[in-house]
């Protein structure tokens, strides 16, 4: 075992500490509390890091100024990332109508991405999308999900008929560059969102949450899953829904060392990792 360690470069102390926490038992829960993760040559114990809206702006921009990624490429691995989520958490045979509220921001472009990448896995997703946001990629994103015969409903669903007609809401309104209060044109669907019994998906943030505060004012989003892109930030804190996973699986290691994310070790080749 001693070998096997050593070739690993972890410790036996340490992986006795996960095994056997009987052996342990405090330091093995401390290392559950931290939800420590493997980096390749060493155990580290660093907590996850809860980004503030600068932090979060900050990495977003770096990506794509630093990184040289562009919007398309990184939506297109967040919704995706946001539809396995969906998947593991909702399956298709229970949950096949989805009702994709999508917001004016790259929030909103996440949600097309989803409902494009839902409807290939057999689910039945519509998009409603009130503010369509006038720029190329989310016109290509609306035409693909057209083409896709993914259907559009102009008018916010009241909750009566919401619950008819859908078994799951996927909330892509805002992400971190919300700045409550909700403005009216948001009113409606976001009043959806607080009385909905169905159950609610969230793309990184919940909609109508301070990105830092969590739930402000009236606005009290409780969704059941909760998508954090990149990393999740500081109002995830108080997510108190069944499912919290990790999605946006492209951050180059050495800005996850520069902003300390000490993200979790993505299961083999997943898109997403449950926190
Ligand atoms: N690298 C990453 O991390 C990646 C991040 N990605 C995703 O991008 C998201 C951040 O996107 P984002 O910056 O475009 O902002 P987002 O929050 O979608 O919307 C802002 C819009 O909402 C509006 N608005 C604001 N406040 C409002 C109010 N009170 N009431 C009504 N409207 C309000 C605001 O309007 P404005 O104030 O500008 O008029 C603007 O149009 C992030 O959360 C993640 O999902 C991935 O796609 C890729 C990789
Ligand atoms: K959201």
């Amino acid at each position: 075992m001693s070998l096997i360690c050593r070739q690993l470069g972890v410790s036996l102390r340490a992986i006795t500490c996960i095994t056997h926490p009987l052996v342990w038992p405090e330091k093995a829960k401390k290392l559950r509390e931290n939800k420590r993760f493997y980096t390749g040559n060493k155990m580290d114990s660093k907590d996850l890091k809860y980004l503030n809206q600068k932090e979060a702006i900050d990495v977003d921009q770096e990506l794509f100024t630093e990184y040289k990624f562009s919007v398309d490429q990184l939506m297109e691995l967040a919704g995706l990332s946001c539809a396995h989520a969906v998947a593991k958490c909702f399956a298709a045979v229970k949950h096949p109508r989805i009702l994709v509220c999508c917001g004016p921001g790259n929030n909103g472009g996440d949600g097309l991405v989803a409902a494009r990448h839902l409807s290939l896995m057999g689910y039945t997703p519509t998009i409603y999308y009130p503010k369509p946001t006038p720029k190329p990629l989310f016109e290509s994103l609306s035409h693909q999900c057209r083409l896709m015969e993914i259907p559009s409903v102009a008018e916010c669903p009241s909750v009566a008929s919401a619950s008819c007609s859908y078994d799951l809401i996927l909330d892509a309104l805002f992400g971190f560059s919300f700045k409550p209060p909700v403005r009216a044109d948001f009113a409606a669907v976001v009043e959806l969102l607080q009385q909905t019994k169905l159950p609610i998906a969230s793309v990184d943030i919940p909609s109508g949450w301070d990105v830092e505060k969590g739930k402000v004012g009236e606005c009290d989003v409780e969704p059941s899953l909760l998508i954090s892109l990149t990393a999740p930030k500081l109002c995830a804190r108080q997510f108190r829904g069944e499912h919290h996973y990790l999605g946006g699986r492209f951050v180059p290691p050495a800005l996850q060392r520069k902003y300390e994310l000490n993200l979790p070790v993505y299961p083999g080749n997943e898109l997403c990792v449950k926190l």
